[in-house]
């Protein structure tokens, strides 16, 4: 049993050693030659398992993508081949969700606002999108949902053009998508980007293609001509990823190299899901669990020494555990030495909010629960 798994996907060898031989790739790197010997594959979103790398590939049997994300992957293409396919829905959907409100803090801190005064749009509400309502509704900020497919069928929700014309934050979480009745690409776009409020704050972490980002620079330029506040703007994916438009980042508040999913959590529960996925594709039992491999966490325990927490205590715990200053700088630094991948490639230890304990000085204190933001109390 040959089995191709991307360099990038965490704990292979633990997962997958005693079910087949391993051979590990660089994922803009493999080839339709090496496809002939493979009968299990599992990619990440960089590697497109299309009708080119499948051409040899006769005995390929099941494809799997340690993402959420699936635009890479031709499924009409595996089902016709009888291929076996399966992402891993979900998996870093904390991690985005704590990516954006550790953002939303930098951003209250830096402009000096409060987030309670602020209405956040969340467009795309599917796992992450819900991840971060809870984690928001939690911290009592005001929400708008925008999601045509779920308003179909449910209540709640807000048209695009309410959401940019109404809230103080917009923040993008669905698939990139090209067809179907709400195709995402370039949702955010020369039309609709004027609509967005004065001081707005703009984060994309679903696909760079989600936001038109020439459109983007202009309305900036546009904005710093009419002497108009400009948008603070948060850019963890970018359009030709791993070539962004690179004028966009010095207008960035924080940028970041499509890293929004990649607490170790994430990155590790994505290859867990493909391990249990070809288990059942193998009629194999599931033996292995990543509580098992997770590594004991650098900071596990805090004491909290004040009797009620405010919003600067909160700021701390959070960037305690992950402040995305750090990975902003490294991408600033490093992006044209090192490069977009290699950032991503050797992206420092981060863990989630749930790894760190917190202890209080007593159970009577009122205000914010941080255990239904996610932290472990
Ligand atoms: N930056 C990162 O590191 C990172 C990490 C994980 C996922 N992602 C991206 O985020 C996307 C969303 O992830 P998810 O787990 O929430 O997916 P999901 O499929 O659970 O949810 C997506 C939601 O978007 C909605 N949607 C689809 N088209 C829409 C449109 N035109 N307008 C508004 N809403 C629309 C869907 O109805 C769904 O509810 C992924 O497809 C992936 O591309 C990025
Ligand atoms: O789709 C996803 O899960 C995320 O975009 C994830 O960050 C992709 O990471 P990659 O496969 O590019 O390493």
């Amino acid at each position: 049993m040959n089995i191709f798994i991307d360099e990038n996907i965490p704990y292979a060898d633990d997962f997958f050693s005693d079910i087949g031989e391993i051979t590990r790739f660089a994922g803009r790197e493999l080839t339709a030659e090496q496809m002939t010997h493979a009968d299990i594959l599992l990619v990440r979103s960089i590697t497109k398992v299309n009708q080119t790398l499948l051409s040899q590939a006769d005995k390929l049997s099941f494809v799997g993508t340690a993402t959420i994300g699936e635009d890479h992957i031709d499924k009409t293409l595996l089902a016709n081949k009888g291929v076996t396919f399966t992402s891993a829905p979900g998996c870093n959907a904390v991690s985005v969700a704590e990516y954006v409100i550790s953002s939303l803090y930098v951003l209250a801190e830096k402009y000096h606002f409060d987030l309670l005064t602020k209405t956040v749009a969340i467009v795309g509400v599917g796992n992450i999108g819900k991840a971060l309502q809870k984690k928001l509704t939690a911290l009592g900020i005001n929400l708008l949902l925008c999601d045509p497919v779920r308003e179909q069928t449910e209540d709640g929700f807000v048209s695009l053009d309410y959401a940019l014309t109404h809230a103080d934050v917009v923040t993008f979480h669905t698939p990139l998508t090209a067809n179907g009745d709400h195709p995402s690409f370039h949702l955010l776009n020369e039309a609709n980007i004027q609509l967005l409020k004065q001081d707005v704050c703009l984060i994309n972490a679903s696909r760079g293609e989600v936001i038109d980002n020439q459109a983007l620079l202009n309305e900036i330029y546009r904005r710093d001509k009419n002497q108009e506040l400009t948008i603070k703007l948060v850019l963890d994916v970018w359009e030709n990823e791993p070539n962004p438009l690179l004028e966009l980042i010095e207008y960035t508040d924080i940028a970041s190299a499509h890293i929004a999913g990649y607490s170790l959590e994430g990155k590790a529960r994505g290859t867990e899901m493909l391990y249990q996925a070809v288990c059942q594709h193998l009629n194999l039992p599931v033996v292995k669990k990543l509580d098992e491999l997770l590594p004991i966490p650098s900071v596990t325990q805090l004491t909290l020494n004040n009797q009620e927490q405010d919003v600067n205590q909160l700021k701390q715990v959070i960037h305690l555990v992950y402040d995305p200053r750090r990975d902003d700088a490294l991408f600033r630094n490093l992006l044209a030495v090192k490069g977009f991948d290699w950032l991503r490639k050797n992206y420092p230890m981060r863990r989630e909010w749930s790894s760190l304990k917190l202890e209080r000085i007593s159970n009577n204190q009122k205000g914010l629960n941080y255990l239904q933001i996610g932290f472990d109390v």
